[in-house]
């Protein structure tokens, strides 16, 4: 998977060269690669902004730079990629999505700032590439970078050969369609602070501690995502 990320703060994704993700990147198993949107400006403040259309507060970000940077995306890729606009007013971000685009050969993240990206850019780029427009939650952020710092870790994460052991991908809450939220985990010491951990995780009866995980499994998604079980009775 190869993602180029269009904003107007570079420094923003300096931290995917840490950890899982960083280490993914130089094992050659996923690359990305950061353009400061004022590389498509052209005049001497570097303008990515003006006031809205019919009134209103705060500024848009004008369609002129991304047209351009859109452009010269799309004649070095490839293959056609996907362009991934992160908005409040998007369709949520999903684990299925995750998976989708951590299959896709070439995605190019669009971060907006201010009250967002002019809505003709994204009309444009669904006449030469597929658009997809998400929200990571129901809160509002100042910009779409965050958004992709997320989208970017869940993505990786679930790259063939990214993390070690792939079992690990199955059981995790939101697991697609597993419907259920993860069942709590322990580790040494067995006792801290009067807290013990539960028994049957040190019976060693695999059966038992099987069905205890998927009980609290429902327990959890019961009391904090009952919605979950609702889809998942669909
Ligand atoms: N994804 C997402 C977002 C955003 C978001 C994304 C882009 C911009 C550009 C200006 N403001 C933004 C907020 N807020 N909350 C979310 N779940």
């Amino acid at each position: 998977m190869y993602a180029d990320i269009v904003t107007i703060f570079p420094d923003y994704f300096a931290p995917l060269d840490l950890s899982l993700v960083g280490k993914a990147r130089r094992a050659g198993l996923v690359n990305w690669q950061v353009h400061d949107l004022r590389s498509w400006t052209h005049d001497r403040h570097h303008t990515v902004d003006d006031t809205p259309y019919g009134g209103g507060a705060g500024m848009v970000m004008k369609p002129e730079p991304w047209g351009e940077a859109l452009d010269d995306l799309l004649d070095r890729a490839w293959s056609t990629p996907t362009l991934i606009i992160p908005t409040p007013a998007g369709e949520p971000f999903s684990q299925a999505l995750a998976y989708e685009w951590a299959a896709a050969s070439h995605v190019v993240f669009a971060c907006g700032r201010y009250e967002g990206i002019d809505a003709r850019v994204a009309q444009y780029a669904a006449t030469r590439m597929p658009v997809r427009e998400v929200s990571i939650g129901d809160y509002v952020l100042n910009g779409g970078e965050v958004a992709v710092l997320a989208m970017m870790e869940a993505i990786v994460r679930l790259v063939p050969g990214v993390v070690g052991n792939p079992e690990s991908l199955v059981e995790e809450s939101h697991a697609v369609g597993s419907g259920l939220l993860e069942y709590p985990a322990y580790t040494k010491p067995v006792s801290w602070r009067g807290w013990d951990v539960p028994e049957v995780l040190l019976s060693g009866h695999h059966g038992r501690v099987e069905a205890w995980r998927q009980e609290r499994s429902r327990e959890r998604t019961a009391a904090v995502r009952p919605d979950l079980l609702d889809a998942d009775n669909a």
